[in-house]
């Protein structure tokens, strides 16, 4: 069953097409990968994923449901989550505190009943927080629930960041080059993570990665982008030994 479902996605920046005739359909509980050299057009297909562009032309399916044009917000909501090249997180709080800002998404309590402390707000808020707990818990990172998320090894920034994602109850995570900055063993350490929360969470994953180890150990299945086109997709095996692959991207040097 296809949860996400790129129709023929065209975005152009004036003269630039980003990307061009774009399909791609990642099914659930895969764990999918965009690949491409600098400049090919990956991010502006999250972009336009998440809401952040409206596509030129072509149409985005999440489960059935056409969401291009919707807002960010409104995407968010229906189950997509996406972490960022560069780490955002709310560096001078602490780990539990950015997961309570993420779940607070989800939160049916207006500004005023926050602002006056009204009783059902103090019953949503331990819920939450119960709720965090849990999270952190499953991900291994309770331990560390009153640390400062600046404090925190690069390594544990990147799953705090993700555990953000997951506190939103999505469904489908993007990841956008979850293993840049980090050293091999963080990035094996990486994989395993992924993998671990798809099964647990029961997700399904959409990541742009450069790491080819990272990328062609866990990835079911791989897009290729090459100057805004799809050049191939396939298995690890598949991308591996073609040709146009090889001459657009793995025969250029990596560079992590
Ligand atoms: N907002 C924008 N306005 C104009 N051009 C843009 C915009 N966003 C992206 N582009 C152009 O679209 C093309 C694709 O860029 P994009 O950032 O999507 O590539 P990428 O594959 O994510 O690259 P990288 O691996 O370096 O992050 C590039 O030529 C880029 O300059």
């Amino acid at each position: 069953m296809s949860v996400l479902k790129i129709d023929n996605v065209k975005m152009q920046f004036g003269g630039v097409i980003a990307v061009n005739n774009l399909n791609i359909d990642v099914e659930k509980g895969k764990i999918v990968a965009l690949i491409g050299p600098n400049g090919a057009g990956k991010t502006t297909a999250f972009n336009v994923i998440t809401g952040v562009y409206n596509p030129t032309s072509g149409s985005v399916f999440l489960n059935d449901k056409k969401i291009t044009s919707l807002s960010p917000d409104k995407i968010t909501k229906l189950g997509i989550a996406r972490t960022f090249q560069n780490i955002r997180l709310f560096k001078n709080l602490t780990v539990m505190d950015n997961i309570l800002i993420a779940n607070h998404l989800n939160v049916k309590s207006n500004f005023l009943s926050s602002a006056l402390r009204m009783p059902w707000y103090i019953k949503e808020e331990n819920h939450m927080r119960k709720k965090s707990e849990m999270l952190l818990d499953k991900l291994g990172l309770l331990g560390i629930k009153d640390e400062i998320a600046s404090s925190l090894p690069y390594g544990e920034q990147r799953k705090l960041e993700i555990a953000r994602a997951l506190a939103t109850d999505a469904k489908l995570l993007l990841l956008d080059e979850p293993a840049a900055g980090m050293n091999p063993h963080e990035t094996m350490e990486l994989t395993e993570f992924i993998r671990n929360i798809r099964d647990e969470f029961d997700l399904t994953v959409f990541m742009i990665e450069h790491h080819m180890n990272l990328v062609m150990e866990i990835s079911d299945k791989i897009y290729v982008l090459d100057f805004g086109q799809l050049i191939a997709e396939g298995t690890a095996d598949d991308i591996k030994n073609n040709p146009r692959v090889i001459e657009a991207y793995l025969g250029v040097e990596e560079d992590a």
